[in-house]
C-alpha cells in the first residue's frame, strides 16, 4: 500500500528533485507537486518533468497533500513553513530533509503549531545543487534519520518510514539532539575543514592556484569535492548547529595541537599510534560495505 498519494516538494534542487525522481521511479502512482521560489528552478523543473506539477506557491502546492516535503536551506525552513501555512490540510504530514534537525523542528514547530511535524535527514548527498544534479537512486543504501518529537502519531512515523523505505533508504529514529552531535563530527566538521584547507592553500602567496590544481591528486583532491559543495546550504548548518559544531570543533583543536606537539618534539611514536588507530576504523567502515568509493557519503551497503 502507499503511505501517501499526494506528495507535496517544496524546494526542487538537488535533494527536492532526487525526491521526485525517486517518488516516480518506486511508486509512480504517487502524484508529485513541487514548488521552488527561484522561477528558473521552477522553469528547469517544468521542463525536466520530475514533478506531475509545478506550482507558482508554497501554499498553492501543498494545498491536497498528504505529506509535504521541505527541500530547501536549513535557515529557510520556518520561513516556508508560514508562507505554506494557511493552505497545509489539517491531517497533512510536514517533514524536511535538512542536515540538522533541532533548530529546524523549533522553526517548524512555531510556524505550524498544529501540525503533525516529523523531521526527517536523508544521509545522502553530493556537493552538487540545483535540480539538474538530483537522480533516482540517491537514497538507495543510504540511512533515512528521523527524528519525530516524543508526542508525534506513530502512524505518522511509520507512514514515514515506509515511504522513505519505498525509496531505497535504512530508516533510522534518533533524538534530534544526538542526531546534531553525531553529525557534527561526521559531516559538518568534516565539511568546515574541507573550506579551510582550500581556502587556506589558495591564500598561499607563494604557491599559485595554477599548481594548486597540478598538484591535488593527492589527498587535497577530495578536499576540493567537499569544498565545492553549495555555500548557502552550508552557511545555513553551521549557523543552525551552531553549538555542537562548536563542541566538535573545540575537541578538534585541542587533538590538533596535541599532533602539533608531537610533530614539534619528535614524538613518532605518538603519531604512529594515532595513525594505527585511523587506519583500523577505514578497514571496519570498508570491512563492513560502507565504503563503496563513491563520490558521496553515508551509503550503508
Ligand atoms: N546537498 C546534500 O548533499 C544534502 C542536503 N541536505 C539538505 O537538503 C536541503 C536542500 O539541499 P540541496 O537540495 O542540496 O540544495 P539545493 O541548493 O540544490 O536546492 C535548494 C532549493 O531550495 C530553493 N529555495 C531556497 N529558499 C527557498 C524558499 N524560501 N522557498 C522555496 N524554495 C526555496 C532554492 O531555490 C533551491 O532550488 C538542505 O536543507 C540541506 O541541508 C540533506 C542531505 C544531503
Ligand atoms: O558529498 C558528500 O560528501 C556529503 O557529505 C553529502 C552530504 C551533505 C550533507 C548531508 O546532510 C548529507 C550528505
Amino acid at each position: 500500500m502507499l503511505p501517501f498519494a499526494r506528495v507535496s516538494i517544496i524546494g526542487l534542487g538537488l535533494i527536492g528533485s532526487s525526491v521526485a525522481r525517486a517518488v516516480k521511479a518506486n511508486m509512480p502512482e504517487v502524484r508529485i507537486t513541487g514548488f521552488d521560489a527561484d522561477p528558473e528552478v521552477r522553469d528547469r523543473a517544468h521542463d525536466l518533468g520530475f514533478c506531475d506539477d509545478v506550482a507558482d506557491t508554497a501554499g498553492t502546492a501543498v494545498i491536497d497533500a498528504g505529506l509535504v516535503i521541505l527541500c530547501v536551506p536549513v535557515g529557510a525552513m520556518g520561513l516556508v513553513a508560514e508562507q505554506m501555512a494557511a493552505d497545509l490540510p489539517a491531517d497533512a504530514i510536514v517533514s524536511d530533509v535538512g542536515s540538522c534537525k533541532q533548530s529546524v523542528a523549533e522553526a517548524l514547530a512555531a510556524a505550524l503549531p498544529e501540525a503533525t511535524i516529523i523531521p526527517a535527514h536523508p544521509v545522502a548527498g553530493t556537493e552538487k545543487s540545483g535540480p539538474d544534479a538530483g537522480f533516482a537512486t540517491l537514497f538507495k543504501g543510504r540511512w533515512c534519520i528521523l527524528t519525530p518529537p516524543t508526542n508525534a502519531p506513530e502512524a505518522a512515523v511509520a507512514a514515514l518510514s515506509t515511504f522513505w523505505q519505498r525509496l531505497g533508504a535504512d530508516v533510522e529514529i534518533m533524538d534530534a539532539r544526538h542526531h546534531d552531535l553525531v553529525l557534527a563530527i561526521t559531516s559538518h566538521l568534516p565539511h568546515l575543514i574541507a573550506y579551510t584547507i582550500v581556502g587556506t592553500a589558495d591564500d598561499l602567496g607563494e604557491v599559485t592556484q595554477s599548481e594548486v590544481i597540478k598538484y591535488s591528486a593527492g589527498g587535497f583532491r577530495d578536499f576540493t569535492r567537499i569544498a565545492a559543495s553549495d555555500p548557502v546550504m552550508w552557511r545555513d548548518v553551521f549557523l543552525n548547529n551552531k553549538e555542537a559544531v562548536l563542541e566538535m570543533l573545540q575537541r578538534f583543536s585541542e587533538d590538533l595541537t596535541a599532533l602539533q606537539r608531537a610533530i614539534r618534539y619528535g614524538k613518532g611514536d605518538d603519531l604512529e599510534a594515532l595513525f594505527a588507530r585511523t587506519r583500523d576504523i577505514r578497514r571496519s567502515i570498508v570491512e563492513q560495505g560502507q565504503d563503496d568509493d563513491a563520490p558521496d557519503f553515508g551509503r550503508k551497503h
